[in-house]
């Protein structure tokens, strides 16, 4: 296993890149997140915009710089919408980052995964535990969209994943490994246990590793780079929400201002990087 090289002060340079450079992320994403998302990606500084109207889509691709697509909430026209933005990305070189929401729940969202990753190349793939088991073709049963699994337990799964489609995958959990296709892998001990108790944080940190590809080239560190921003907000807004007598309600804001407030000390201070 390739041992890694990544400092906490890299991720670092990514955030404060992401904040400079304000990307536009265009988002393909569930109906129960959307907003959500958008703020988180504000927050973090990126610009979002969603839309799965078939008749802008190579347009908007065509001025994003990054797309992000979510299949949490599945039909006809969506599956249809994912397919041309995916397409339209890959032709431009916009980086992709794909959620698969529910992988393993369900045979239409097996099938529609399937279809996806066969109609284009996503640049990186964000799922937890058992999502990412299903996905790489594991007898797995995911709960739901909540995982059934560790994410230990998808490690190896996960590298075959990426080596098979080209791309970075993370898997987020109480540990969060993110993995690349020629087999570095970086594992992320940040974060807290409430944030899964907000719907949609796993669908937010998608959006921001495609909001992070679109500033930094290594679509790994730019994985990690996300992974490790959410991770340390989301300790910070739970440790927040405990000191005043709160909870995951007022944790999802206070997550948000995290990634807005969080500055170079308080990341580097957090961010823990563990080594093989
Ligand atoms: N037990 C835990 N302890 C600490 N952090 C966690 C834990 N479980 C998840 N997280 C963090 O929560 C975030 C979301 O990951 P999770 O695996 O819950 O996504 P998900 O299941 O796809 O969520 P959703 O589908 O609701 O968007 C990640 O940043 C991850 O690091
Ligand atoms: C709860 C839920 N159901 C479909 S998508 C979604 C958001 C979290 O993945
Ligand atoms: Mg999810």
């Amino acid at each position: 296993m390739a041992r890694t090289t990544l400092q906490a002060r890299d991720l670092w340079a990514d955030i404060h890149a992401l904040r400079q450079r304000r990307p536009l992320v265009h988002s393909i994403t569930n109906v129960v997140v959307t907003n959500f998302n958008a703020n988180v990606l504000l927050a973090a500084g990126a610009s979002p915009v969603m839309t799965q109207a078939h008749e802008e889509l190579e347009d908007m691709v065509a001025i994003a710089q990054a797309l992000v697509i979510n299949i949490g909430t599945l039909d006809a026209y969506a599956v249809e919408a994912m397919t041309i933005a995916l397409r339209a990305a890959n032709a431009r070189g916009v980086p992709v980052a794909l959620d698969p929401v529910g992988a393993g729940a369900t045979a239409y969202r097996n099938r529609t995964l399937a279809a996806l990753l066969a109609a284009g190349r996503p640049t990186a793939i964000r799922g937890n535990a058992s999502e990412i088991m299903s996905l790489a073709g594991e007898a797995v049963a995911t709960r739901g969209v909540d995982s059934s699994a560790g994410t230990e337990a998808a490690l190896e799964p996960a590298l075959a994943l990426a080596a098979n489609h080209g791309a970075v995958v993370c898997v987020s959990g109480a540990v969060d490994h993110v993995v690349a296709p020629d087999g570095r892998v970086l594992r992320l001990d940040n974060g807290h246990e409430w944030m899964t108790r907000i719907t949609g944080v796993g669908c937010s940190l998608t959006a921001l590793v495609g909001a992070f590809c679109a500033v930094q080239p290594d679509a790994w560190r730019a994985t990690a780079a996300a992974t490790a921003l959410m991770g340390v907000a989301g300790e910070i807004a739970a440790e927040q929400a405990r000191a005043l007598g709160a909870g995951v309600g007022t944790m999802a804001a206070l997550l948000v201002d995290a990634l807005q407030l969080v500055d170079e000390a308080g990341f580097l201070a957090r961010a823990r990087i563990v080594d093989d």
